[in-house]
């Protein structure tokens, strides 16, 4: 590629992994620029009226990394970081998590950069249709489809359904998934990226022999995914011993009570204030000894300065991106010590259940919870036993192996089709 949009350091980590693999696969050099860079992206201005009467634009993003398997797939985030590499980064993993799941989609991202805890519900409203509105000549059914990501949630899938429905003059609730269930979505999609998490986790304990009762976890973010994970976990009879979000840090050896904290979270809509005695320091929280510990929250918080520090025995990435490279690498250098669940396996759950909210739509034929459950963690085991065996076989870290798998399956596709170069 001579040159290209797409910069900043969380691109150029996926980048960097791409390459990697690529190395590993001996694919040619002419095949990896077909392979890793995106197909489209958009860039859209959102205006809004702010509460006070101010006209504020934001910048919205969507990119839509390859379309050589069906639609493209994935979430959309509000966070202040957005920018159109970012967003390329988490399209290019969204491709890699859909092909080793075995999802019929290519993958793709979208955000605005904007924080979302400082808008109004009115103006948060506004916002999300406004960013619907200018996608709606890039997307479609069978073209993009959208879901939640970080910032975002059921009720703003729903106004991005209404809004694209009422510019089509019907219903179209298979336009985005992670959808209420009430708005034609699946039972279980809410839950399915932490619950997915959690049945990985229990994998990996069966894996090293440890069980579940005996073991603690801790948990960064606790959002959609953390949260879920943490009550999954405990529900498992893991011990949640330390947690945190963007206010607050919490950690207590003796457990903490994952109820409560959710209560506290719907009061009060973040963790700072839970408790005066438990509190620590954020950056402390990852360095604490635990046997489980789940980053989902952001990217490279797992870096070359804190990986050699790291005390647990399970890395379970429910967030996409939180390790670097140079951690990576030394992940790589402490061997067995650390059982890793790459994102693109761990939190696999949610694309998964999406894909079956988009199946139930399309039909028009919906299904009880326990098939949803039933037939997520079939996949799941799946991908666990594949990323396993191809690590064990080509002597590569779960992250080169998982990543292997799923390039492998885009490059077949785009060969088999005569898409390249
Ligand atoms: N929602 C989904 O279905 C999926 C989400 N993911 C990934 O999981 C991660 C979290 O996403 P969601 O739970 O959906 O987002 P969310 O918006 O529901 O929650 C994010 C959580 O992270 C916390 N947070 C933000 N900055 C933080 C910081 N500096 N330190 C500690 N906590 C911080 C927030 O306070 C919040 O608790 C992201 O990386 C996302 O891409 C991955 C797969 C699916
Ligand atoms: O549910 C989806 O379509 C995508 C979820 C997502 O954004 C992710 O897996 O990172």
């Amino acid at each position: 590629m001579s040159r290209s949009i797409y910069g900043g350091a969380v691109f150029e980590m996926a980048k960097q992994q791409f390459e990697q693999v690529a190395n590993h696969l001996q694919i040619p050099k002419m095949e990896r620029d077909r392979l890793l860079y995106p197909k489209r992206a958009i860039a859209v201005s959102c205006p809004i009226h702010r509460d006070d009467g101010r006209t504020e634009v934001f910048q919205g993003y969507r990119v839509q990394h390859h379309l050589t398997l069906g639609p493209t797939k994935g979430g959309t985030r509000f966070a202040p970081s957005v920018d159109v590499g970012e967003v390329a980064a988490l399209a290019v993993w969204m491709s890699w998590k859909c092909a080793l799941a075995g999802l019929p989609y290519g993958g793709a991202k979208g955000g605005i950069t904007v924080d979302p805890y400082t808008l109004s519900p009115r103006e948060l409203e506004a916002l999300s249709r406004r960013y619907m509105q200018e996608m709606i000549p890039f997307v479609g059914p069978h073209t993009d489809v959208m879901a939640p990501d970080m910032g975002t949630n059921e009720q703003v899938m729903a106004w991005f359904m209404d809004t694209y429905s009422m510019y089509q003059g019907q219903t179209i609730n298979e336009i985005v998934t992670g959808k209420p269930v009430s708005a034609g979505g699946t039972l279980g999609r809410r839950e399915a990226t932490g619950r997915g998490v959690a049945y990985l986790v229990g994998r990996a304990l069966d894996h090293l022999g440890v069980k579940a009762g005996d073991a603690t976890a801790i948990v960064q973010g606790f959002g959609n995914v953390g949260s879920v994970t943490a009550y999954s976990l405990a529900e498992r009879g893991v011990k949640i011993t330390g947690v945190s979000d963007h206010t607050a840090a919490y950690y207590d050896p003796a457990g903490l009570d994952v109820a409560e904290l959710q209560r506290h979270i719907t009061k009060r809509g973040q963790l700072a204030g839970f408790s005066s005695q438990s509190t620590i320091e954020p950056s402390d929280l990852l360095l604490r000894k635990c046997d489980v510990l789940v980053p989902a929250a952001m990217e490279q918080v797992i870096t070359d300065q804190n990986a050699p520090k790291l005390k647990c025995r399970i890395l379970a990435e429910g967030a996409n991106g939180p390790t670097t490279p140079e951690a990576d690498a030394i992940l790589d250098r402490r061997g067995s010590e650390i059982f890793v669940l790459p994102d693109i396996l761990c939190n696999a759950g949610g694309v998964i259940v999406s894909y079956f909210e988009w199946v139930q739509d399309l039909q028009r034929l919906f299904w009880e919870e326990a098939e949803v459950f039933d037939r997520l963690y079939r996949i799941l085991e799946r991908s666990f036993q594949q990323v396993i065996a191809r690590a064990k076989h080509d002597r590569i870290s779960h992250r080169m192996a998982a990543m292997a798998i799923g390039v492998n399956v885009v490059q077949s596709a785009k060969r088999t089709r005569g898409l390249f170069p």
